[in-house]
C-alpha cells in the first residue's frame, strides 16, 4: 500500500479500542474495525487477528473483516437510516454494521448472526446496547433483500471522495464507484530469468490451480531526434489471473523465486521503462558516429521509491533475462548501430527503513540480490538507499566534484492517495481525509522537482501512481511540464490495450471485476 499518508485519528474512540485479541470471532473483528478507525492500516492488523484465530475460523473472520470494510460507507448510511435516534458511540455502530454484513452480504443464517453479534456487543462490554442492536438487526431480517437492494444503491465511499471521483471521472462514476466495492482478482508475475508465463501456467495447473494469461500491449511514440523516434515502439506484457485468490505457500515453486503476487497493472511499470531505455539507447547510437570512442557502455538506473520492491524486482529480472528483454543484448539485435551495454548501476530509494528491509527479502527470493546479479561479460551493481527523494541527490551521496545528471531512466512510483487499490485496502475509504489529496500532491511535486535535475537528457521518467485522482495524475504531470521546458510527454498510442487516454498519459479505473487495479502512468523524455 502506499505509504507516508498520515492516518487521522478518529478522536470518539477511547484508547481501549487498541487491538486486543481474545474473544469470539466476531468480537476480535469488532475490535480489528475499532483499530482501523483509530489509524491503523489493515496491513498492520489482519495479521495479528488471522494469527490469533483456529484455522477454522480465519475463512470467516477475513471475509466479514473485508466485506465489512468494503461496504463500510453504505452500512452507515443504511444505519442512519433504521435507528430512530442517532447512534454516536463507535463501538456500538462497529457492531451493528458486523451484524449488517452477515444477514446482507454473507449470508450467515439469520439466528446465527443476530444471536452472535448481540452476545459480541455484550462481550466488548456495550451490554446497554444489546436491545438496539437486537432491534435493529431483526428489522433488517425480515426482508434482507429490500436493505441489500438500498445498501447496493449508491456508492460504498466517503462522501468527500465519491465526490472528487464524480468531478473527475463523471461518465464513468457509477461503474467506478460500484467497482471499488468489489474484491480484485490476484494476479502473479512470472520470473522471466527463470520460466515463461505458458509453462508456469501449466505447473499453476499441476497444483490444481486455475489461472489465465492475461496479456496487456503498450505502444508509445519514442523520442523525436532521430530516424529511429519518428517508430512506435509496441511491448506486450503478459502475466496470469488465477481464478480464485490462493495462498503464496501453494503457489508451484514461489520459496524460490519463480512468480510473485502483483497486480496486473503494476507489471506495466518495469517493461514500459525498460523499452524506453533501450529506445533511448538505440537512439543513441544512431546519432553516435562509429569511428567515435563517444558511446558510453555504462547506464545508470533509478527506482525513486523502490519499498517493498516489485517494480523493481520485475525491472531486474527483465534486465537479467537471457532474452531480448535484457539491455544487455541491444547489441545483439542492433548489431550495426547499438551500443555494446556492459556494466548497469541499479539505485533504489526509499525513506522508510523498514520497507527497505523488504526489498532486501524481496530480491533474496527472486534471487536478484547483488551476488545474484553478477554475470559472466556484464555486471549490475545494485545500491539500495534509505534517503527522502524529495532530498536526496546522487552526487551528494557519491562527494562527486560535479553535479552532472547521472540517470538514463527513472522509474518514480510515487507515493499517493492509494485510491486506485481501494478493492484490495478497503481501509483507505476510512483512513484517508480529502486534505490527504492535497498534501500528497504537494509531495509528489516535490520528489519529482528534485529528481528531474538528476537525469541525462534524453533520459525517461516514468510517473507512475495507484491513484485514481486527477490531481495526482494528469494534472500533476500537466503541472509539471509547464514549470519544466525540457520536459516531453511521450504519447501512448492507441495500440495499448490497457487504460482510458488523458492528456499526458494514460488511467486505469478498477471498473471490471477481472481487470487490475487503478494505476496512472506518464512517460517523460528530457529533451
Ligand atoms: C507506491 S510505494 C512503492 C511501491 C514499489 N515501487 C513497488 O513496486 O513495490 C511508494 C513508496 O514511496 C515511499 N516514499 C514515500 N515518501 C517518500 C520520500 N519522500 N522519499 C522516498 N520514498 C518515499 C514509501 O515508503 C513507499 O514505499
Amino acid at each position: 500500500m502506499r505509504q507516508n499518508i498520515t492516518a487521522p485519528r478518529n478522536n470518539k474512540l477511547k484508547p481501549s479500542s487498541n487491538l486486543i485479541m481474545n474473544g469470539s470471532v466476531r468480537v476480535r473483528v469488532i475490535r480489528t474495525l475499532l483499530a482501523i478507525q483509530n489509524g491503523q492500516s489493515l496491513s498492520s492488523v489482519l495479521d495479528p487477528l488471522l494469527n490469533s484465530l483456529h484455522d477454522g475460523d480465519k475463512g470467516f473472520a477475513h471475509a466479514l473483516l473485508l466485506t465489512t470494510l468494503r461496504q463500510w460507507h453504505a452500512l452507515a448510511r443504511l444505519l442512519d437510516s433504521l435507528a430512530d435516534n442517532p447512534i454516536d458511540e463507535v463501538e456500538v455502530r462497529t457492531t451493528i454494521q458486523v451484524g449488517l454484513v452477515q444477514l446482507l452480504y454473507l449470508e450467515v443464517a439469520d439466528h446465527a448472526a443476530i444471536h452472535e453479534t448481540v452476545e459480541a456487543a455484550k462481550e466488548i462490554e456495550f451490554a446497554h446496547s444489546t436491545g438496539l442492536v437486537n432491534a435493529i438487526l431483526r428489522k433488517v431480517a425480515k426482508n434482507p433483500s429490500k436493505f441489500r437492494k438500498k445498501c447496493d444503491k449508491k456508492h460504498s465511499l466517503p462522501n468527500w471522495l465519491a465526490y472528487q471521483l464524480k468531478q473527475d471521472w463523471s461518465e464513468q462514476y457509477d461503474e467506478l464507484t460500484q467497482g471499488l466495492r468489489q474484491p480484485a482478482p490476484m494476479f502473479l508475475r512470472v520470473n522471466s530469468a527463470v520460466t515463461s508465463v505458458e509453462d508456469y501456467q501449466h505447473a499453476l495447473d499441476g497444483a490444481e490451480i486455475d489461472a489465465d494469461i492475461v496479456e496487456l500491449t503498450t505502444g508509445f511514440k519514442v523520442a523525436n531526434s532521430s530516424e529511429f523516434a519518428a517508430a512506435t515502439t509496441t511491448l506486450s506484457t503478459k502475466g496470469l489471473r488465477l481464478h480464485q485468490s490462493t495462498a503464496v505457500n501453494a503457489l508451484p515453486d514461489f520459496a524460490v523465486g519463480t512468480a510473485s503476487v502483483q497486480d496486473m497493472h503494476a507489471q506495466l511499470a518495469a517493461p514500459i521503462i525498460n523499452k524506453a531505455l533501450m529506445a533511448k539507447l538505440i537512439a543513441e547510437s544512431a546519432n553516435t558516429d562509429s569511428d567515435s570512442d563517444e558511446s558510453n557502455n555504462e547506464i545508470h538506473i533509478l527506482d525513486a521509491c523502490a519499498a517493498p520492491g516489485g517494480k523493481l524486482a520485475h525491472w531486474l529480472e527483465l534486465i537479467s533475462a537471457n532474452d531480448e528483454s535484457s539491455l544487455f543484448h541491444v547489441k545483439q539485435d542492433n548489431a550495426e548501430t547499438s551500443p555494446a551495454i556492459t556494466d548497469i548501476k541499479v539505485t533504489a530509494i526509499d525513506n522508510e527503513a523498514p520497507r527497505i528491509e523488504r526489498i532486501r527479502e524481496n530480491l533474496q527470493r527472486l534471487n536478484l540480490s547483488q551476488h545474484d546479479l553478477q554475470q559472466a561479460d556484464n555486471s549490475i551493481a545494485l545500491n539500495i538507499v534509505c534517503a527522502d527523494a524529495t532530498r536526496w541527490q546522487h552526487w551528494k551521496n557519491k562527494k562527486a566534484a560535479t553535479n552532472e545528471p547521472v540517470f538514463d531512466a527513472i522509474l518514480l512510483d510515487s507515493p499517493c492517495t492509494a485510491t486506485g487499490v481501494i478493492r484490495r485496502h478497503p481501509d483507505i475509504s476510512i483512513l484517508r481525509t480529502e486534505e490527504d489529496i492535497e498534501q500528497t500532491a504537494l509531495l509528489q511535486a516535490d520528489i519529482l522537482h528534485n529528481l528531474w535535475p538528476q537525469l541525462k537528457s534524453g533520459g525517461y521518467l516514468l510517473y507512475v501512481t495507484c491513484s485514481i485522482l486527477k490531481q495526482e495524475n494528469v494534472e500533476q504531470m500537466q503541472d509539471f511540464i509547464t514549470h519544466h521546458n525540457d520536459a516531453v510527454a511521450i504519447e501512448f498510442t492507441e495500440e495499448c490495450s490497457w487504460g482510458i487516454e488523458q492528456a499526458i498519459g494514460r488511467q486505469c479505473l478498477p471498473i471490471d471485476s477481472a481487470s487490475g487495479d487503478g494505476f496512472y502512468y506518464a512517460l517523460l523524455m528530457k529533451s
